[in-house]
């Protein structure tokens, strides 16, 4: 097994391939590393797909999540955040949450390059974190950066 290791963690519900493009910018970011892929039906299965990837031997875990529109939509993607969440603490391992919410957008082009920005954001920040240490974002504390949108930038 090489040196690093990530896990990308999507699902089926998703209306953009996700993981595709989480592997792709990984693999720019951290040509030395090794990428592990699981998918699974719905948001709900990310936890444990999570911790999986981490017992298995990765380093930081990416999970890819697509959220309906319905309230019960919404209820399942909270379950699902503090299912990640307990996975982090159980783990000591960051498990970048990145979920699209399918309300965020009027139009499925919106909605989509929503996905494509905050995709490949996170799997930057994913990179970062793992590679680099806890002070690899500190540069950037502060900038007011989006993943999804344009930054909002700094307040003066
Ligand atoms: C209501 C619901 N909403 C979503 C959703 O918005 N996004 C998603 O990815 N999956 C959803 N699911 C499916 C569950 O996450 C899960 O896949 C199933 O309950 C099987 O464990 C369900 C059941």
């Amino acid at each position: 097994m090489k040196e690093r290791v990530y896990g990308v963690a999507d699902t089926t519900f998703s209306r953009v391939n996700m993981g595709e493009i989480a592997i792709n910018t990984i693999r720019r970011e951290d040509p030395e590393a090794d990428i592990v892929r699981y998918t699974v039906p719905g948001i709900k299965d990310l936890p444990v797909a999570a911790k999986r990837l981490i017992d298995s031997g990765c380093n930081g875990v990416i999970t890819l999540g697509w959220v309906g529109k319905t309230q019960l939509d919404k209820y399942s993607y909270l379950a699902t955040s503090i299912g990640l969440i307990t996975v982090q603490i159980m783990t000591s391992t960051h498990v970048i949450d990145v979920t699209v919410h399918e309300d965020e957008a009027e139009d499925e082009e919106s909605l989509k390059e929503i996905a494509i920005d905050r995709t490949r954001k996170h799997s930057v920040n994913l990179v970062r974190l793992v590679r680099d240490g806890k002070n690899a974002l500190t540069g950037m504390a502060g900038k007011g950066l989006r993943q999804g949108y344009r930054n909002a930038g700094q307040l003066d």
